[in-house]
């Protein structure tokens, strides 16, 4: 039994049970594939989602969900968003009670639009003070390697918080806290759309002004939103808004970037899909997120011109930091 548990090996979750058991959680992580759980435990090595990688001895794997769960005082959880209410639904119940859960998600649920905390208290039945969410700059590569980094943990119980970044928390990797759940999960979701419009913008040829308009523009945009849906304006000019900006639009290693860059380069949609190797999270949350958009009157142009270039109904070419003619010229 470990005292920490993570569900999903892939770069994300692998990398932060590694940064658990490098801060010194005794900690499982759960793979869905028994060859995968064996290459990390016997080899310390997870070479399909982190090349190059050694893990920590002292971090275990196994295939096994329920035994992963067995007296886990804390659950971080790192599946594709639209994978994670049927994964809690199959197995929540063996989640110890009492124990926060901790989505390291960054999507938001098509069909539902609810975000993963959201889900998380829907499935499992808890008080959302049992609830946290971990955000910010966090490429998962560059944290494997032990790059210094920073990232917020944010619950509405502000203890809840604080027990979670006391665990998440080592010589490379630091954890500040808040309250502000919405802020803080709405900046990962979004941060992804504004990456897919610089990844489009980078495969068509266009150079730093086009990027540095939209991912300015792009801060405006989803700031509007999610404060228009309850969340602090502080927050999206931190870590897990600007912060995570700033690295998604700016790193090759990101995946919403890069599947930005194909549809760019030309690719179709499903062409872009059929070439992910991991997840890119910004391609399903566009619709959700554009539906609760239009459910509070948020005007998203860079969001709809990235929506535009997915259906195949905008030349990528014509992507620019504003999309219609009228709008008042004054930088709000
Ligand atoms: N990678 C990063 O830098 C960061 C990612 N995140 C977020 O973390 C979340 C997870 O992303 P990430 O780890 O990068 O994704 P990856 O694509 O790297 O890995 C996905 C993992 O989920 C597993 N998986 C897929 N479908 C299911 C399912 N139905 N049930 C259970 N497990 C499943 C995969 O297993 P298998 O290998 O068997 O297919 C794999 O282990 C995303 O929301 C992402 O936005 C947040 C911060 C940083
Ligand atoms: O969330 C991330 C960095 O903070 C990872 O971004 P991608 O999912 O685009 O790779």
């Amino acid at each position: 039994m470990a005292d920490v548990a993570v569900l999903g090996a892939g770069s994300w979750g692998t990398t932060f049970a590694k940064t658990l058991a490098d801060g010194g959680a005794d900690t499982v992580l759960w793979a869905r594939r028994p060859e995968a759980a064996r290459e990390i435990d016997e080899s310390r090595r997870n070479t399909r989602y982190l090349p190059g990688i050694t893990l920590p001895a002292s971090l275990h794997a196994t295939s096994d969900i329920r035994a992963a769960l067995e007296g886990a005082s804390q659950v971080y959880l790192a599946v594709p968003s639209q994978q994670l209410r049927q994964l809690l639904r199959e197995h929540g119940d063996a989640i110890e009670a009492g124990a926060p859960v901790v989505s390291l998600m960054k999507g938001v649920e098509a069909g539902t639009r609810l975000r993963m905390s959201e889900v998380i208290a829907q499935e499992l039945r808890i008080d959302p003070e049992r609830i946290a969410v971990v955000s910010g700059p966090n490429l998962a590569l560059e944290i494997a390697q032990e790059q210094p980094t920073a990232a917020v943990v944010s619950s509405t119980s502000p203890t809840t918080a604080r027990d979670v970044a006391k665990r998440a928390r080592n010589d490379y990797f630091h954890s500040f806290i808040n309250t502000d759940v919405i802020g803080t999960e709405f900046g990962g979701v979004l941060k992804n759309l504004v990456a897919l419009a610089i990844g489009i913008v980078d495969g068509v040829g266009y150079g730093e002004n086009t990027k540095a308009s939209i991912i300015t523009r792009g801060l405006a945009e989803l700031t509007d939103f999610a404060v228009a849906h309850g969340a602090e304006r502080e927050t999206l000019r931190g870590l897990a808004g600007l912060g995570d900006l700033i690295a998604t639009c700016g790193s090759p290693l990101s995946r919403n970037f890069t599947a930005g860059r194909l549809l760019g380069m030309g690719y179709s949609r499903t062409d872009v899909i059929a070439r992910m190797e991991q997840v890119a999270e910004g391609l399903a949350s566009v619709d959700p997120v554009a539906e609760l958009a239009a459910a509070r009157g948020v005007r998203m142009p860079i969001l709809e011109q990235v929506r535009l270039v997915l259906d195949g109904a905008m030349d990528p070419r014509d992507i620019a930091p504003h999309l219609t003619t009228d709008d008042e010229p004054i930088e709000e």
